[in-house]
């Protein structure tokens, strides 16, 4: 049995509204090791965002364990989530989330130098293989949608990060160039063994995925 990156035993998450508790995720179990990609689908509203904010911290459950790398969570404090999310995953929301002032290298060497790590041949790679070689000393709010969405994925992965959350990667992107950027993702991500959870609605983006899982109310269907 490979290695479990994220695991996740009996999670309730309830966000209250409107002074009515809301149950978003109910009593979910879940596994994922290393290596694997998957695409989570679900009606909007579902609680596939939700999901990757509490993976990544972001968002605490009501109750249950969430272990990363096989360590428990509960008793992480503020700290050590920020250690994980530098050296141990790569998220790409959205909204994409560059640092507008930055030009593209230097955006994607952000992750880079909070691990105090140089810009390695793998960089070059993901650089190469993203297009984005003659791109990388603009701005990168000068750049369309889809080279922008480019960037975020080279950043999320520019540290070799164990987990990969990303949300509607390919969202803003044309349908040819959103297959090419699924692509160039699996393959990325097949080269470091890194563990993808990926949130789409499309298809055939979730084609490209080892596994589907589809979310609905609060439980995992496969
Ligand atoms: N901070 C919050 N406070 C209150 N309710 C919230 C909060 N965050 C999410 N919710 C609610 O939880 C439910 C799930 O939201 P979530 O954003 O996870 O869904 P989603 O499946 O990602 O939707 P979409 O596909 O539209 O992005 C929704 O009903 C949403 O209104």
């Amino acid at each position: 049995m490979t290695e479990q990156i994220v695991q996740l035993k009996r999670i309730t998450k309830e966000f209250i509204d409107g002074g009515q508790s809301h149950r978003v995720l109910d009593d979910l179990d879940l596994a994922l090791h290393r290596g694997e990609t998957v695409a989570l689908t679900g009606a909007s509203g579902s609680g596939k965002s939700t999901l990757l904010n509490l993976i990544a911290g972001f968002e605490y459950p009501n109750s249950g364990e969430l272990f990363l790398l096989g360590d428990n969570t509960t008793t992480w404090k503020d700290h050590r989530w920020s250690q994980f999310r530098y050296q141990q995953l790569g998220v790409v929301f959205q909204q994409f989330n560059l640092l507008t002032p930055l030009n593209v290298k230097d955006n994607i060497a952000f992750p880079l130098r909070m691990n105090r790590k140089p810009w390695s041949s793998w960089c070059d790679t993901l650089v190469e293989s993203m297009g984005l070689s003659p791109l990388l000393n603009r701005h990168v709010d000068a750049l369309s949608g889809g080279q922008q969405q480019r960037v975020a994925i080279a950043r999320a992965l520019a540290h070799q990060p164990a987990l990969l959350l990303a949300d509607e990667p390919t969202g803003n992107l044309d349908q040819s160039a959103s297959l090419e950027v699924m692509s160039l993702l699996k393959t990325l991500a097949a080269e470091h063994q890194t563990t993808v959870l990926m949130v789409t609605h499309s298809l055939e983006s979730a084609g490209f995925m080892d596994r589907r899982w589809h979310l609905e109310q609060g439980r995992i269907h496969e």
